[in-house]
């Protein structure tokens, strides 16, 4: 076939469980279904798939959803192998082989380790497998945590640059207002920009068992948006839901990026929503316009502080001198090395900085000339 996709798919807690907030065998293997329909198509499919807590915390000994951290983790370590044994045995029964791919956040804070996940994948879509991707929940501590499986399928949707994300939740798409505090609350079809409005509207999960909520799904937006992947968001159960959103004739929010297939490539994909900034520099308003207008130039002398200690080729967050972030950027000194720029007139040097923005101010590389005796 000529339209064929790679596509991420998210499955949340709330789509895979009961009632009761167990395990749904009979909604995973409509699940299963309904992307072994998309395979016969021809598509790639990648998903990822929450479940793993609610699949173990009754096996754990607890009567409800643990929400202690511990609690939770031990339950997703029996859950996690029981929601892939699950999935492994629908996808084999059609013929398809599922693949299970555990993440931290440290590993996509880590270039080299986000690059060489990206390599696996590319693999496995390349060989028709449908890889499964959840949270490393058993060993992320909540301060390291991604925490909800919104923001890492759009990451990961980035990472294997997927021509869609299409996240499936208990609701069937965005609404201009908490539909939960107002009845008279409207679906949006079509949402082309995050706006404030959009972000305020967005409220927490609607039951015990989502995590993220729509707070977490516009994070994702953000960053799909960015990255120029096409979107949707619809209500998992109906009956070939998944596959009209791939044709984009479901009932849902479509979120179509300015320039879809033309985001921000790996690199910076990496730097704006991976890394993990180690410190923040603080710069002039000469600096400021030098990196947001691209124009003028960038001088050591412009830095007016530095925090946090970093080494060269660390990802920094850089500040306006009212303390308003402007993009971040990676470091060609060290933290050391930059506090001692500080105020010194290095005009006249050879090699101007250079400051490599995106079209959003959003990444910027600091490359300060090394100022003469320093
Ligand atoms: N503006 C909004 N539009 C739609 N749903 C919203 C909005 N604000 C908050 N919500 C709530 O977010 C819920 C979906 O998120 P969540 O409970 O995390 O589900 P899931 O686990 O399926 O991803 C909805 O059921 C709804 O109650
Ligand atoms: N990683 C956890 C779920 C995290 C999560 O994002 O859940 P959800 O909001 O239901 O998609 C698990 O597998 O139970």
């Amino acid at each position: 076939m000529t339209n064929k996709k790679r596509i991420v798919i998210k499955i949340g807690s709330s789509s895979l469980t009961s009632l009761h907030g167990e395990i749904s065998r009979r909604k995973l293997k409509r699940i299963v279904e309904e992307v072994v329909e998309l395979k016969e198509e021809g598509h790639e499919v990648l998903l990822v798939s929450s479940g793993a807590v609610a699949a173990g915390y009754r096996k754990l000994g607890c009567v409800d959803r643990p929400t202690a951290l511990t609690e939770k983790q031990a339950a997703a370590s029996i859950g996690q192998g029981l929601l892939m044994e699950a999935y492994s045995e629908y996808f084999l029964s059609h013929g398809y082989v599922a693949s299970q791919i555990l993440i931290t956040r440290s590993d996509f804070s880590d270039e080299k380790r986000y690059m060489n996940a990206r390599n696996t994948l590319k693999i496995l879509l390349d060989r028709g497998i449908v890889p499964i991707v959840n949270e490393n929940d058993t060993v992320t501590i909540d301060r390291l945590k991604f925490g909800d499986n919104d923001t890492l399928s759009a990451k990961v949707a980035g990472l294997v640059d997927a021509d869609q994300l299409i996240i499936m939740s208990d609701i069937d798409g965005l609404y201009d207002s908490d539909p939960r505090k107002n009845p008279h609350a409207e679906l949006l079809l079509n949402v082309h920009e995050i706006t404030s409005e959009i972000e305020d509207s967005a409220g927490d999960p609607g039951t015990g068992v989502g995590t993220g909520g729509m707070k977490s799904k516009i994070e994702a937006f953000k960053i799909t948006m960015a990255s120029g992947i096409p979107a949707f968001l619809g209500k998992s159960g109906i009956k070939g839901l998944i596959g009209d959103a791939v044709s984009g004739t479901a009932k849902g929010t479509y979120f179509n990026p300015s320039m879809a297939g033309d985001g921000l490539d790996h690199r910076k994909q990496w730097i704006a929503f991976n890394s993990g900034p180690e410190g923040s520099v603080t710069v002039n308003d000469k600096a400021k316009t030098a990196i947001v207008e691209h124009s003028g130039e960038l001088h050591a002398q412009h830095v007016l502080n530095v925090s946090g200690r970093f080494k060269h080729g660390a990802v920094v967050r850089l500040k306006d001198d009212r303390g308003e972030e402007i993009g971040l950027g990676i470091v060609n000194y060290s933290s050391e090395q930059l506090s001692n720029f500080r105020g010194l007139d290095v005009t006249g040097m050879d090699g101007n900085a250079k400051a490599i923005v995106d079209s959003e101010g959003l990444v910027c590389r600091l490359d300060f000339p090394m100022p003469a005796g320093v």
